[in-house]
């Protein structure tokens, strides 16, 4: 691994100071709400904005991305008024696997290449462990998936890594013995006692639900106050845009389109565009209809899985095979890590064909849940001889 990329200091350099003085309180003083805290308007008054001409969405390729983000598995070609049938997705799907093959397909294949080295997991949540679903607030996992989690825990040390919350997401996991990184990878905790090595300034000593001694890393702990403040002012500004949800993950914020009529599409992702404008340091990336804001730092979830591997002492690619399984845009920085660094294999869960760094392919959750399975039957197998 290339350790000086990962000591460095993850902000990008970027003139423009970060704007903590809007709220007149030192950031390190402020006070942020918990992942998933209800934001009452009466904490602060945040003047309504009107969306602006729809112009900037259009040109800057936002709307394009919204709309092939999380297609759906037939689709009507406009120009040929013709619908192409599950026959044709399938084709295709079966096509695009002669690339991304099926893990499960490829087992033999995996686990031969792991036969000799300690296997780590890093999984996604959505998507992934538990299926999409409309609302973000009900995306369990089920007690099937669990249990096979935590079996694969048994022999693997597996990390969590989400776009949410990670007091979010550990609630919707609830399994202690897993590691966590939230906010795509700038909230990342793990046991003090399993730690081989950090020497980056961002790490602090905590205490975790239990009480053990942690390792908390949040590259952009000086975002909070900030991410907090466009948090409100998002809730306030997309009030009117019915279906629209805003979500608080503490390092970055999620604008939930999935609910939204596709006419009012334009309208919510110019509210968005229009309160970056005020945030030079903060972007946007997309994710599975949905708007995501982010600071601007060199950190997503490649550079976390990096952090991880190293601080465990797994960073050796000689002796460690790596397995990364996840559905989302944003789950492509790590596939493209352990691709470029031919380190480990990626393994994309979508269920239509899509471009993608990832070496393998499941179709959803269900397949997710048998290739964990598989390895946990392997792991025991080859233990006994
Ligand atoms: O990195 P992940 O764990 O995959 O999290 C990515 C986003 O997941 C959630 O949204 C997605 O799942 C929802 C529930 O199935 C679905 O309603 C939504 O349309 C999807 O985008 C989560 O709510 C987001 O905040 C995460 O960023």
């Amino acid at each position: 691994m290339d350790l000086k990329s990962t000591n460095a200091s993850p902000v990008l350099t970027d003139p423009a100071p970060i704007n903590n003085s809007r709220l007149g309180i030192p950031s390190s003083l402020l006070p942020y709400p918990q992942s998933g805290a209800l934001f009452t308007s009466a904490m602060l008054t945040i003047p309504r904005k009107k969306p602006g001409k729809l112009d900037d969405v259009r040109s800057n390729g936002w709307l394009d991305a919204m709309i092939s983000s999380s297609p759906p598995r037939k689709k009507v070609l406009k120009d040929f008024k013709v619908e192409v049938t599950s026959d044709d997705t399938d084709i295709a799907y079966y096509s695009w696997m002669l690339k991304f093959p099926s893990a499960l397909n490829s087992f033999e294949q995996i686990t031969n290449y792991g036969k000799n080295k300690k296997i780590v997991m890093f999984l996604d949540y959505d998507g992934t462990l538990s299926p999409i679903v409309d609302d973000p607030d009900r995306a369990f996992m089920s007690d099937d998936m669990r249990s096979t989690v935590r079996n694969v825990a048994k022999y693997f040390p597996t990390t969590i890594i989400s776009g949410r919350s990670r007091d979010k997401v550990y609630e919707l996991v609830g399994l202690t013995e897993l590691y966590y990184a939230g906010s795509h990878g700038m909230d990342i905790m793990f046991p003090v006692s399993d730690m081989i090595s950090t020497d980056h300034s961002n790490s602090i000593r905590s205490t975790d639900q239990q009480v053990k001694e942690v390792n908390l890393f949040q590259p952009a702990s000086e975002y909070l106050p900030m991410i907090d403040e466009v948090f409100r002012t998002l809730v306030e500004n997309t009030r009117d845009i019915k279906g629209a949800k805003v979500e608080n993950h503490k390092c970055c914020a999620s604008v939930h389109y999935r609910n939204v009529e596709e006419k009012s599409w334009p309208t919510i992702a110019q509210c968005v565009h229009d309160i970056l404008k005020d945030y030079p340091r903060l972007r946007l990336t997309h994710g599975r209809k949905v708007l995501e804001v982010r600071p601007v730092i060199d950190w997503d979830k490649g550079k976390a899985v990096e952090f991880l591997l190293k601080s465990l002492g797994l960073s050796n690619s000689d002796d460690v095979l790596p397995i990364y399984i996840g559905d989302d845009r944003t789950d492509e920085d790590a596939f493209k890590v352990l691709r470029e660094g031919k380190r480990g294999y990626g393994i994309l869960v979508s269920s239509v064909p899509k471009e993608t760094n990832a070496f393998f392919s499941l179709r959803d959750p269900s397949e997710v849940k048998e290739f964990l399975e598989s390895l946990v039957r392997w792991k025991q197998w080859s233990a006994k001889y």
